[in-house]
């Protein structure tokens, strides 16, 4: 039995009977709903002369909004809208947003949430009023400060209830998407994971922690920018640094003891450095290495089966190639292998030499000649007879790769030889160009059907525009995004309080991603859902991750012990928030 998910649409309930109105609650963007509130509560909160007669109904609001929205120019004025709508009228907010998301993901996401962060520092004073603020901005200070800092954030000032937030999402903003050190105004990348917690998998807007931790910036252009709003100097040195992360960490955790913390966009070595020293010691995660991990992993279950069915390749003979080898590239490889592993019966030896990587010096082998980073050491090939590669046609001439993926941040990396070359090489190439924003793509789904002549199995990190062939037919790009991953792992770690996040939970939230296809999306052949269900492929993603958490013995939170599949499916849901579950604030006041 599937379980209910919140339908947006459903009749609000009615507010319970005892409620009294606070009058301070006419100054909160939670529980003041603008033009939606009636005039008796106007009246009772004597704010019947601060706005127009007329009450209307979100929906009506909601027609507005979007009338208002689409005529913006830019994408980049798009997000500021929506943003200014967020301090606003959260409902109206997260209801466009929930039923709206194939349209507002690439405004409030990527790939516009790129070019919100390069101009954060020029935006900033015109999102928030004063005195609200859409994030916690810490610094390096002594731990008390710190404690003091992190209690001052309150997204919901005019609440009875104290803030108890369930999950952080933290960067220091030295790898904004593929755009490089961004330095404080990575702060849009923390504030839009968190607006798709509550979209995608229905976390209380109320119970969200968006952190920038600003250690300064090596970006000379930054540093030189009059407006500018971060600290103007350099990163420290990696000491310095691990002990700043550390004394933030546990002073979050003083103030937040239960909080699920996800690293996000942090320079590859320090992402590794960081999961590395913590994933065993606190609730935590790193999106680019695991969540990023598991959505590829998905993809390629779903790709792998798809040309085994209509080519004939069997699974054990793909070879992959990796353009870039940073925490994304090295975190998918590693999640592949474990499929490799763990459904084919390949031994590590055997699945690790499925991989070929490729950096900004070329083919990764042990006889290179450079240092090599710490995370590609394992990947380096020895079987290269002392030949040295460069150049990605010959490196696809020389593996010879069913599937090629690229994490490397260089656009236009795949072009037409490279995408000729996988053609030539498969009757159905695999090429997922994943850098992000679009601006940072390999390739673009056009440039893929172009030089494949429509053979290719494709899916990129931000969307790109379907293709409609000569014989009519639709062809929709896939979308390896880890927006399909760490909404539901991190519901599901938050419904079940584990100890910490195990690599099974993470292997297995791929797995339940893969078999959410239902059977329409199967016949269309893609490889992820559609983002119209985002809602509920979260709920199964959280079920299978609780699963695992009960059965390795980490899971403390007694309402999912001893649980059938479909009762910890209903669990879930019924747990999710969305504008219509919050019976108070659903009636405007
Ligand atoms: N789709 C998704 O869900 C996700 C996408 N990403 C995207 O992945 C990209 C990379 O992220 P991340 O791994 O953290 O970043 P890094 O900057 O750490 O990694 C980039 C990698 O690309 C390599 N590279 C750079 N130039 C070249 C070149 N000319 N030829 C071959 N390789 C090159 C680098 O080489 P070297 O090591 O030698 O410097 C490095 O290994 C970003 O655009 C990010 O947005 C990340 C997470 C999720
Ligand atoms: C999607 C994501 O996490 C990234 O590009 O970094
Ligand atoms: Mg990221």
């Amino acid at each position: 039995m599937s379980p209910t998910v919140h339908d947006t649409k459903q009749a609000p309930a009615l507010p319970p009977k005892d409620v009294v109105i606070q009058p301070k609650w006419k100054n909160s963007s939670y529980y003041n709903q603008g033009t939606a509130v009636d005039l008796g509560k106007r009246s009772q909160l004597g704010i019947s002369a601060l706005s127009p007669a007329r009450v209307e109904s979100i929906e009506v609001q909601k027609q507005r909004a979007l009338r208002l929205f689409r005529s913006k120019h830019t994408m980049l004025e798009k997000y500021i809208f929506m943003a200014q709508m967020r301090t606003t009228n959260i409902h109206l907010f997260y209801k466009i947003v929930m039923e709206d998301l194939q349209e507002l993901a690439p405004v409030i996401y990527t790939p516009t949430v790129g070019t919100a962060c390069l101009e954060y520092s020029n935006i900033y004073p015109f999102l928030a009023a004063p005195g609200t603020s859409d994030g916690l901005y810490l610094r390096k200070t002594s731990t008390e400060d710190l404690i003091s800092l992190i209690k001052q954030y309150q997204p919901f000032p005019h609440h009875d209830e104290p803030y108890q937030p369930e999950i952080a999402v933290i960067s220091d903003g030295s790898r904004i998407l593929g755009l490089g050190d961004l330095g404080v105004n990575g702060i849009g990348i923390p504030i839009g994971k968190l607006q798709l917690y509550v979209a995608g998998a229905g976390i209380d807007p109320r119970k969200t922690l968006p952190i920038i931790l600003d250690l300064g910036t090596n970006n000379e252009k930054f540093l030189k920018d009059d407006f500018y709003l971060g600290l103007r100097q350099k990163r420290p040195e990696d000491p310095e640094f691990y002990e700043t992360v550390d004394q933030v960490l546990n002073a979050i955790r003083a103030v937040y003891p239960n909080i699920l913390i996800q690293f996000e966009d942090w320079s590859s070595e320090h992402a590794f450095g960081l999961l590395e020293k913590y994933q065993n010691k606190m609730l935590c995660f790193n999106d680019d290495i695991q969540g990023t991990g598991a959505v590829i992993l998905s993809g390629i279950i779903n790709a792998i089966r798809k040309v085994q069915k209509e080519s004939g390749v069997a699974p054990e003979d793909h070879r992959v190639v990796f353009y870039g080898a940073g925490s994304a590239g090295i975190g998918v490889a590693r999640q592949i292998q474990e499929y490799f592993q763990i459904e084919l019966g390949m031994s590590e030896d055997q699945a690790k030499h499925v991989f070929w990587i490729v950096d900004s010096k070329g083919l990764v082998t042990q006889d290179r000649g450079d240092k090599l980073a710490q995370h590609k050491v394992y990947y380096a090939r020895s079987d290269n007879q002392g030949q040295q590669f460069k150049d990605l046609v010959d490196i696809l001439e020389y593996v010879k790769p069913t599937i090629l993926i690229g994490l490397s941040a260089i656009p236009n990396a795949f072009n037409a030889q490279v995408i000729q070359c996988m053609a030539k090489l498969n009757e159905q190439p695999i090429i997922f160009p994943l850098s992000n924003p679009a601006t940072q793509s390999e390739c673009d789904f056009e440039q893929a059907m172009t030089h494949t002549n429509g053979r290719v199995i494709f899916a990129s990190g931000t969307a790109f525009p379907s293709i409609t062939d000569a014989n009519g037919h639709v062809h929709v790009p896939g979308q390896g995004n880890n927006m399909y991953i760490f909404p539901g792992l991190g519901l599901g770690a938050i419904r079940c309080k584990p100890k910490l996040i195990s690599d099974r939970m993470i292997y297995k939230s791929a797995v339940a991603l893969a078999d959410s296809l239902n059977a329409n999306e199967l016949a269309q052949g893609w490889l992820y859902p559609s983002l119209h269900r985002i809602r509920e492929v979260s709920v199964t993603v959280a079920t299978a991750v609780i699963e695992v958490a009960v059965s390795e013995g980490i899971a403390q939170e007694p309402q999912v012990l001893g649980k059938s599949h479909d009762q910890l499916l209903a669990f879930v849901s019924h747990s999710t928030w969305s504008p219509q579950s919050d019976v108070l604030s659903a009636s405007h006041i």
